[in-house]
């Protein structure tokens, strides 16, 4: 069995049930090993329902005593039992389960294990697993891996299943050399991969897990210094000087540059017209003023006759692009000539599009990755903007070269990284960094609340949609269906939401919803329609999180908040906060323990995405292996840049050491590397070619 064998090929995947899996995004065995459990559920001995701790998940050792009562609401059957030890007692509350009633015995003990809500004085566990004794047993002071689910596929199943695989699955030789596995101190992967599914014990865990981000950093980091290699004989192909019409874009803005954006820019007018073709990325906080950057870069390329690409990594966010550089264009009389070039054109107008982009005839192409298909032909393409998830990797860079074109590369970033580490992630490239935020910015103010201040927040929201001011809100899911939490708080869905607020909020007050698997007409419409403020209240899910600038919405309230990571948490703030406005951010926590609160509680503390950041580390802690992950545009997928820092910088070191010795893996004891390199870089977006 191999990585790229079909999971259909595995024992009880059927069509149905492949089908869900699908919806994981797993689709091969490969895939299924590598979708690491979301954390690890230990089963505590019972513990007397006295000292049970509340909103957490316990065991209780008790005995039915009887039924409190059995009710309908509407489809729902609701079942509620009590149970008693010698130290007290508590009730169970179970849903669609009518079969209990015969299947527990009353006064017959069992163990239940579920979070116990408070209500008033007593306690409920809504919905608890029930074990026999022994069962439990089995159990109890093991890791028992938690997957990400979605409704039809348990947690059991796919432990099943990821059995299976790792009976049946070769890993073949080590591929790496013994000297990076000893002075890397790293175990077989296949005891690692064998591991994170199903620890003995956490010290295996924490081994097996450093092992594999080990590997995860090292062939970015070895990808990404092949992509520097290749970059740094790149000669300017596209020479540019400055012309007037810069000049006059800056005299024309309504506000003067910050001193961060004018050194940056200074460094870009640098690189356009040095010997060397440009690669820089420009760093700031949201909301630093980034894209007016990337607008000089642009403007100035095309003064000197060239065409300039700009990369989006939504369609929303390239659309939003387009009007903004459009209204500028005629507002201040620039010499741009866009075009929009978005996978949801019709191929009429796509076709209609590329014959501009070839003849010349359109100097500023503004879109989403399909940018750089085959199909689209540049006349005299000078230089491409992109995000970080999308800066391009050799294959990419040595198609457009294929073409005629070796442009200038000008990335942009919003995730806080201390210089460090930039040095590292971004090895390819020269950083530039905006660390000031325009001077008019009026601090936001922050709240960290829990469910019962919605009231309040409608309320407020109400108002401000009554000054003309406009809001987001965030769940995190889409529908009510995605994921089955056992135990956790009931997690918020953009389609339900929007509906409840329709109730909740005055009549007049127009809500949309907005998420990621809508067709992207749709998403394109319900965006322009916020930026056009015919949408007062936006729900959405993070598909928003990116890049959205509209400087009339004022409030962000993010439900669920605790789901989050802290970076990502702050990159939803700042969608508010860009214009004059006072702006606000409420963070809905639908959990109230303590430690919880706390994280959050940063957030309110600072407005810095680089505090932030360090703060959430400090408070994560190394011990906790599979926190909430940070967002941000390095998609790792078990890899923490922050809090696996140390990991990091081990991979560096490990991949600059065997470039010295071996630049091209032509040693045999290097052999299987450099298979498994370009195996991973075949895989990658960023980088296809060793
Ligand atoms: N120097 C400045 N003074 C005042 N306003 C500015 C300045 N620079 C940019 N802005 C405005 O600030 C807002 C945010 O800028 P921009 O969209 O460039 O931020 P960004 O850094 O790209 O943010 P994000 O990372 O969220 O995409 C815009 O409305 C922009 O016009």
């Amino acid at each position: 069995m191999k990585k790229s064998t079909l999971i259909t090929e595995l024992k009880g995947v059927g069509e149905k049930t492949q089908k869900l899996y699908a919806k994981l995004n797993i689709k091969t065995v490969g895939d299924l090993l590598a979708d690491y459990p979301r954390d690890y559920e230990t089963f505590a001995e019972p513990v007397k329902i006295a000292q049970a701790p509340r909103e957490e998940a316990a065991a209780v050792y008790a005995a039915v005593t009887g039924i409190l009562s059995e009710k309908r609401a509407g489809k729902l059957h609701i079942l509620n039992l009590n149970v008693s030890d010698a130290s007290g007692s508590l009730t169970l509350t179970f849903y669609n389960m009518p079969f209990l009633k015969k299947t527990l015995k009353r006064g017959g003990f069992y163990i239940f294990r579920g979070v116990i809500h408070r209500r008033g004085n007593a306690g409920v566990m809504e919905q608890p697993k029930i074990y026999s004794p022994e069962d439990y047993r089995k159990l109890t002071n093991r890791l028992i891996p938690r997957y990400s689910l979605t409704k039809g596929l348990t947690n059991q199943a796919i432990q099943k299943c990821v059995k299976q695989v790792l009976s049946l699955y070769d890993f073949g030789t080590e591929y790496y050399n013994q000297t990076i596995l000893k002075k890397n101190n790293l175990i077989p992967e296949r005891e690692a991969v064998e591991t994170i599914h199903f620890p003995d014990d956490y010290d295996a865990l924490i081994r097996a897990r450093r092992r594999i981000v080990f590997d995860e950093f090292f062939s970015f980091l070895f990808l990404m210094r092949k992509n520097r290699e290749f970059c740094e004989q790149l000669s300017n192909s596209h020479p540019m000087m400055e012309t007037a019409d810069t000049v006059r874009f800056l005299e024309q803005l309504p506000f003067p540059l910050t001193k961060a954006q004018e050194k940056v820019w200074k460094e870009i007018k640098e690189d356009l017209s040095s010997p060397c073709c440009m690669n820089r990325l420009i760093q700031g906080d949201v909301g630093s003023g980034k894209t007016i950057l990337a607008v000089l870069a642009l403007l100035m390329t095309a003064a000197n006759g060239y065409q300039g690409a700009l990369m989006a990594p939504t369609e929303v966010l390239a659309i939003q692009h387009y009007e903004t550089i459009t209204e500028y264009a005629g507002k201040y009389g620039l010499i741009f000539r866009p075009v929009l070039l978005v996978g949801s054109m019709s191929s009429k107008e796509k076709k209609q599009v590329y014959g501009q982009i070839a003849s010349g005839e359109a100097n500023l192409i503004i879109g989403t990755h399909a940018l750089i298909q085959e199909k689209v032909q540049y006349a005299s393409l000078a230089l491409v903007v992109t995000d970080e998830q999308h800066r391009f990797g050799v294959r990419q860079r040595e198609h457009l070269a294929g073409k005629g074109n070796t442009p200038h590369i000008l990335v942009m970033s919003a995730t806080p990284i201390p210089r460090t580490l930039a040095i590292i992630l971004y090895g390819d490239l020269h950083i530039s960094v905006i660390d000031e935020m325009p001077a008019d910015r009026l601090p936001i103010k922050n709240c960290v609340v829990g469910t019962a201040y919605r009231p309040k927040a409608y309320k407020f929201i109400a108002g401000e949609v009554e000054k003309g001011r406009q809001v987001y809100v965030i769940c995190p899911q889409i529908a009510g269906d995605e994921e089955d939490t056992e135990g956790s708080p009931v997690l918020e869905n953009v389609v339900d939401y929007a509906e409840k607020l329709r109730n909740a909020l005055p009549p007049g007050i127009q809500v949309a919803f907005l998420h990621g698997k809508m067709r992207p007409a749709d998403k394109n419409r319900i965006m322009e329609e916020f930026a056009a403020r015919s949408i007062d209240v936006l729900v959405s899910t993070t598909v928003i999180e990116v890049g959205i600038n509209v400087p009339n919405a004022t409030v962000m309230m993010v439900e669920n908040a605790e789901r989050f990571g802290l970076a990502q948490l702050h990159q939803l703030r700042g969608r508010v906060g860009r214009g004059k406005h006072q702006s606000y951010c409420i963070f809905v926590s639908g959990s109230e323990k303590k430690d919880t609160m706390e994280r959050l509680e940063i957030l309110n503390k600072s407005n810095d995405g680089f505090f932030i950041a360090s703060q959430d580390l400090k408070l994560r802690g190394p011990g906790d292996l599979f926190g909430i992950r940070q967002s941000g545009e390095f998609s790792f997928r078990i890899g923490d840049i922050y809090s696996d820092a140390s990991v990091l910088k081990q991979a560096s070191d490990a991949v600059d050491e065997l470039l010295q010795e071996d630049p091209e893996l032509r040693q045999p004891e290097n052999a299987l590397l450099r298979v498994h390199l370009s195996e991973t870089a075949a895989d990658s977006v960023d980088f296809r070619t060793l």
